[in-house]
């Protein structure tokens, strides 16, 4: 399965330009049978690998392909997942079909997701892959997220604490008028959280890839979390190009495919990837991915932006021996306010938590984090 990130090893003549010009970012789209020293390997190629080969001319050995996967088209593998969301898939490429202008979102993470495919489309056109790709290998040295957060966990013996950086939410409106995030983060680095969290979406949740940016420049030495909706490789490359040092990947977004595929590409890259669900299905198929190790469990509905902590101890009743077996860490996300709260989270069985609101929103983010855990945290 190596190529199936390097791309590298498909013959032109297999991918025609109409069978390319279907909907469907960026699962895999292929699979074929590679020859490597006389064994047959079987392999899985993505769009963007292909895409990726086709622009750059590296093709070697690729002897057959079987058989399209995509037969099917994306909405449905999502559906028959259970993902609510479907892709509308703007064209990025000349030979690839519009979306429906006309269809409106059934819930907000849909709405989010549709304005992500515009925006990575715009990005793209700007700055294609092989240029983010340069600019990753430039970033910042990948600092330890998951090492961060079980170091934390060990000296503080309470969940280590990933303190995010939001100004605002479609559930809750702009949470903080006044908002300076490289002074927030030096304050959350300063108060004892392990890593930072920061919002990059702008139309929904008013983020930057600047402030990214400014945060890993400004000395902040905590490892940094893109809190993205992230729906295509290009973004991973991006984020890392900006200092990142792990990414979210949300199962209610992405197929099984995606998140196999965005895992291997953020390993690759040497970061971590916050896998993120809501329920028991999506719990299921991520559990089914080799080399998960860290998933958060979101007490938040992203369809409803209703909140629910009993979310996560509901989960882990459920699934928890599952997850220690695997030695997965699990983040307790949203929702978290007090050290009621907090102790509830670790007695559901999380070893650390994702706190924005309840930060954001006090008159000193920094010195709340001992309010939130009723004690001062060790650096
Ligand atoms: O601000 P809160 O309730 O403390 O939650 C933080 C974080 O869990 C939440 O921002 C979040 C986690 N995953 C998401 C996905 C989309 C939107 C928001 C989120």
């Amino acid at each position: 399965m190596e190529s199936l990130l390097a791309g590298a090893h498909l013959h032109p003549a297999a991918f025609s330009p109409a069978s390319l010009s279907r909907c469907h970012p960026p699962s895999v789209v292929v699979r074929g049978v590679h020859h490597v020293g006389g064994r047959a390997v079987r392999c899985a190629y993505t769009k963007d690998a292909i895409l990726y080969a086709l622009e750059h001319d590296e093709m070697f050995n690729s002897e057959e392909v079987v058989q399209w996967e995509s037969g099917k088209t994306i909405n449905t593998i999502a559906a028959a997942q259970g993902i609510q969301i479907s892709r509308r898939c703007r064209p990025r490429y000349p030979s690839e079909g519009s979306g429906d202008d006309k269809a409106v979102p059934r819930h907000i993470l849909e709405q989010i997701v549709w304005d992500k495919e515009v925006e990575v489309s715009q990005r793209k056109a700007k700055k294609p892959l092989m240029n983010v790709m340069e600019s990753s290998e430039n970033a910042p040295p990948v600092r330890d997220f998951i090492g961060a957060l079980t170091a934390a966990y060990g000296r503080n013996g309470v969940p280590a604490l990933i303190a995010e950086i939001k100004k605002a939410s479609p559930g809750r409106g702009v949470l903080r008028e006044n908002f300076n995030p490289v002074e927030i983060a030096q304050a959350y680095e300063a108060n004892g959280a392990a890593c930072i969290s920061i919002f990059t979406d702008e139309k929904h949740f008013q983020g930057s890839f600047e402030s990214l940016e400014m945060i890993r420049n400004s000395g902040v030495k905590c490892p940094l979390l893109c809190k993205e909706f992230i729906i295509d490789s290009w973004q991973i490359y991006y984020a890392r190009s900006k200092g990142a040092d792990a990414i979210l990947l949300i199962a209610a977004v992405l197929p099984d495919l995606d998140l196999k595929y965005m895992l291997r590409v953020c390993k690759n890259l040497g970061m971590a990837a916050l896998i993120e669900v809501q329920d028991e299905r999506e719990l299921d198929r991520v559990l089914k991915i080799d080399g998960v190790e860290l998933i958060g469990i979101n007490n938040l509905s992203l369809e409803t932006f209703v909140v629910d902590t009993s979310n996560t101890r509901m989960l882990m009743e459920k699934r928890g021996d599952t997850i220690r077996d695997r030695g997965i860490l699990v983040v307790g996300e949203s929702g978290l306010i007090t050290p009621d709260d907090v102790a509830y989270a670790h007695s559901a069985g999380v070893s650390a938590i994702l706190v924005g609101e309840s930060l954001i929103k006090a008159e000193d983010p920094g010195r709340a984090i001992a309010g939130l855990f009723g004690k001062e945290l060790l650096h």
